[in-house]
Order: C-alpha cells, then structure tokens, then sequence
C-alpha cells in the first residue's frame, strides 16, 4: 500500500506560506483548506492564494473546498494546476457533472464526506472519483480530536473500492496523529492529511513519524 501523506498548512505560519512549503518538501502534497464562512463557520482565502502556492510550491496541491457552490469555484481550482481537487458531498447537486468537469481540466477528482454523512449514496459513483475524503472531525477548525466512530463509514468505501477494483485514494484529515494515523490505516486508509500534528514539530520529523506510524498498520488487502 502507498502512504502519502499531505499536510495541512490550516496549521502553518499564514505569514510564510512559502517557507513553510518548504519545510513539508518530504511529504506527498500539501492540502490547502479553502473556507468560506458559510459552508464552515471559519475562512482562510480563495483562487489567488492557491494560484502563488501553485507557482512556489515543491509538492503538488491538494485543494479541499469547505464552499458553498462548488460548481461555480472548483474548476478555477484545477484550471490553477491542483493535483487534486476535493469537494463536500453536501454541496453539490450532481456530484458527477463536477467531478468530470474537474478531470476534464486535468485534475483528479475528490469528495469529501463530513462525519454525519453517510457513504452508500455515492459508493456506486465511486469510479467518477480519484479520492474520498472522510472527514474525522467535523470541517472548519485544526486542532480536534479524531472520531473514530466515523472508521466504519472508511471500512466501507474501502471495501466498495477494492470489491470494485478501483485505484480510489481514501484520504482521511482532522485529528491525525502518530497516535491516531494507525486506527485510519487499519480501516483502509492510504492518504492522511496532518495539520497541527505536523507544523506543531519539526515537520520533517513529523512527516517521517507519521509515514512510519501508517505504514506499520496499514491494511493488508490493499
Ligand atoms: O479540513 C480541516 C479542518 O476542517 C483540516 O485539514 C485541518 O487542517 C486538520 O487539522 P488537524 O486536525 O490535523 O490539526
């Protein structure tokens, strides 16, 4: 199984995007939080941010939207040069027309799901994706605790995307640590985003940490 795993610069010095960039060179890619205080109750900043990250960024992007209307903002995401894209579940109307419209543009396609979302609506759209993200913390704010109710929903993605023999990235973000990363990898998954766990420390150190502690749970299907 492939560990990657994606930093969450929520958790970085806002004032040196780029230094801290820097110091997450190791690590997969960087997930970037974009927060418009009505789909979350927090903002961060928008499509001109993202596009300088683009450009002085070691590691490729992986943009999660916490926006209302992603139909209208994600594909300036991918038209930006985001590896990935991922938005909410909740968001949308036609999870599908957004996801090919993103692929189109040359991005891979997520969906996220907050921890009170169920999966089973969009186990069989499984192949229009290249990621799901399960939320462990409800979307907004770095520093929760993971909930670890939400291992039986990752269970079940990972099960509908091996049954269907699917190369789907099964991302996990909010409340990983070296102390929780494993729970996520037995449950099947392989993409771990880390805010505080990993600017909190020397993140080069964290990075490392985090790899170790997932790999050596990882689950032994995939
Ligand atoms: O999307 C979010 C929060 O909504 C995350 O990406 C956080 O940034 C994760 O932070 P930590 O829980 O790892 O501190």
């Amino acid at each position: 199984m492939t560990t990657r795993i994606n930093p969450s610069i929520l958790a970085a010095d806002f004032a040196n995007f780029e230094r801290e960039l820097g110091r997450i060179a190791t690590a997969d890619l960087v997930h970037v939080d974009i927060m418009d205080n009505h789909f979350v109750p927090n903002l961060t900043f928008g499509l001109p941010m993202v596009e300088r990250l683009q450009q002085v960024s070691p590691i490729p992007l992986d943009v999660h939207l916490m926006i209302d209307d992603p139909d209208r903002w994600a594909p300036g995401y991918a038209e930006a040069g985001a590896a990935s894209v991922t938005f909410h579940a909740e968001a949308v109307a036609d999870p599908v027309g957004l996801a090919r419209r993103l692929r189109e543009i040359g991005a891979r396609a997520g969906i996220a799901l907050k921890p009170g979302t169920a999966a089973e609506p969009y186990l069989e759209l499984l192949p229009e994706f290249d990621q799901v993200l399960v939320m462990t913390v409800e979307p907004g704010f770095g520093g929760q605790s993971f909930m670890p109710e939400t291992m039986p929903k990752l269970r079940r993605v990972a099960d509908a995307v091996r049954a269907a023999g699917l190369d789907v990235w099964l991302q996990v973000d909010g409340g990983v640590t070296v102390d929780t990363i494993g729970i996520a990898a037995e449950a099947g998954a392989d993409t771990f985003v880390a805010g505080s766990a990993v600017f909190r420390g020397v993140p080069e150190e964290q990075i490392a940490a985090l790899r170790a502690a997932a790999s050596s749970h990882g689950h032994a299907h995939r």
